[in-house]
């Protein structure tokens, strides 16, 4: 989990292929109105993440039992709430940087419907985890690999 930018998909893959499990990138759930939304710079809403987090439970519980790592945003802890109740026992790992940083790695990033305008709705948008939430924040400065290392290490202390 963590707002557009911080790295969900490119430490995803990784942690995935370390693991050895499946993996899935939630973009690809959406309905294409909700991307027509946010390539035309408007924030989602609850309603828009409906379908979208129904589609992600459906994955989620399908694979329950053979482990999977999905990159998704899952921002606000009701969001989080609906992934649980696709029954599959979760882990979140908030990937957990500061606007500044995030931004300039935007900036790089080529080919992604999602605008940079968005990033501050994002952080706007954005519940960390809650003490009764399973999961940890990984701090996403340094290379990919060292976020992904450092995303194993919090799995597998
Ligand atoms: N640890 C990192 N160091 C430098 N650049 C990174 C790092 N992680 C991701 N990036 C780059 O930052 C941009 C956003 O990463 P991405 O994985 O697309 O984020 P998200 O899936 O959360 O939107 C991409 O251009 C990606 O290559
Ligand atoms: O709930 C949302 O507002 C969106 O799903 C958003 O959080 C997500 O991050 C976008 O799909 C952008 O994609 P990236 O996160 O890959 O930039």
């Amino acid at each position: 989990m963590g707002v557009s930018g911080s790295g969900k998909s490119t430490v995803g893959e990784l942690l995935a292929e370390r693991l050895d499990v499946a993996y899935a990138e939630a973009d690809s759930f959406h309905p294409p109105a909700n991307i027509r939304k946010m390539a035309a710079g408007t924030p989602l809403d609850d309603e828009d993440r409906r379908p979208w987090l129904d589609a992600i439970a459906r994955w989620l519980s399908e694979r329950s039992g053979q482990g999977g790592v999905v990159s998704c945003s899952a921002l606000r802890r009701r969001y989080r709430d609906r992934l649980r109740d696709s029954g599959a026992p979760l882990f979140f790992l908030h990937l957990d940087g500061s606007e500044e940083l995030i931004a300039g790695r935007l900036k790089d990033r080529k080919g992604h419907f999602m605008p940079r305008s968005l990033l501050r709705s994002q952080f706007a948008t954005l519940e960390p985890l809650e003490p009764d939430e399973h999961g940890a924040a990984v701090p996403i400065g340094g290379t990919p690999a060292e976020v992904t290392e450092r995303a194993l290490a919090v799995l597998a202390p």
